[in-house]
């Protein structure tokens, strides 16, 4: 069963072919991470599975009644504006204080309504954008770049975080990232693109791939490294896990 599929979709802004014959699609509680250089077409695919980018040829589909949930690159908070993390929780649906409280506690968050949103750390705000997304109980929820800015130790705590929510509530989670890291050993597929879909499969095996290596040159190869030390630390098989629980592993 998928619940969201792209068909060999092209998406051109003017004259410019942004997104060329790509397909994909997405079932009940996998994690695809998408990744690919600056300006590869990622944030316009995940636009284009949501229905806000046009296509220009193939096609989209979401299951009917699909309950998704989107988290854009970049948020505009007005920092003269304060605004609390309870305040925030009901932008734009109204949310009951237990419900807020829930979703806080899931995220490690328990106990920060009062916190204002312009003095959260980095990876605080991150936790609280998921915390908003998961109101609405998607089944789907799609994050852009939900780990820019943070560090190492941050990154790894918050892809954490994603495996215990994908445990817990069954989404099927599809990421952006620009870089392929040791966080990446929460990813049960990524998909490498530049425009195309140079290649995809388990972070393994596209961590290997030439088209993958051509793309990121040999800078990557640290991280690779270490990628795999805890990758085969933690997971001797290259198989998905869908329904274990990862939390109390050390990724980094
Ligand atoms: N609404 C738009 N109108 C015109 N061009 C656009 C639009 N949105 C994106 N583009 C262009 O499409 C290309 C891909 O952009 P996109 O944001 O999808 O890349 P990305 O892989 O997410 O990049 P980054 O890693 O820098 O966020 C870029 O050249 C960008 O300028």
């Amino acid at each position: 069963m998928s619940l969201v599929t792209a068909s060999h979709i092209c998406v051109r802004f003017g004259a410019e072919e942004v997104l060329h014959d790509v397909s994909l699609s997405l079932a009940p509680g996998e994690i695809v991470t998408i990744l690919g250089p600056n300006g590869s077409g990622k944030s316009t695919l995940l636009r284009a599975l949501l229905g806000i980018v046009p296509v220009a040829e193939g096609s989209v589909t979401r299951a009917p009644g699909l309950r998704l949930a989107y988290v854009p690159q970049r948020l505009m908070i007005d920092r003269t504006m304060p605004i609390t993390v309870r305040r925030f929780l009901s932008l734009p649906v109204r949310t009951t204080d237990t419900a807020a409280a829930e979703a806080l506690a899931r995220v490690g968050m328990a106990g920060r309504e009062a916190d204002q949103m312009t003095q959260l750390s980095g990876g605080q705000l991150q936790r609280v954008l998921l915390a908003r997304a998961l109101l609405g109980q998607p089944q789907v929820l799609m994050l852009d770049e939900p780990t820019q800015g943070l560090d190492q130790p941050g990154e790894a705590a918050f892809y954490r975080l994603i495996e215990e929510v994908r445990h817990d509530t069954g989404a099927a989670i599809l990421m952006v990232s620009h870089d392929l890291h040791v966080v990446m050993a929460a990813s049960d597929r990524v998909i490498c693109l530049n425009g195309h879909i140079c290649c995809e499969g388990t972070p393994r095996v596209v961590s290997t791939a030439p088209e993958y290596r051509a793309l990121f040159g040999l800078g990557t190869q640290g991280a690779l490294a270490l990628y795999r030390h805890e990758h085969d630390h933690d997971h001797p098989a290259d198989e998905p896990h869908p329904h274990h629980h990862h939390h109390d592993h050390h990724h980094a």
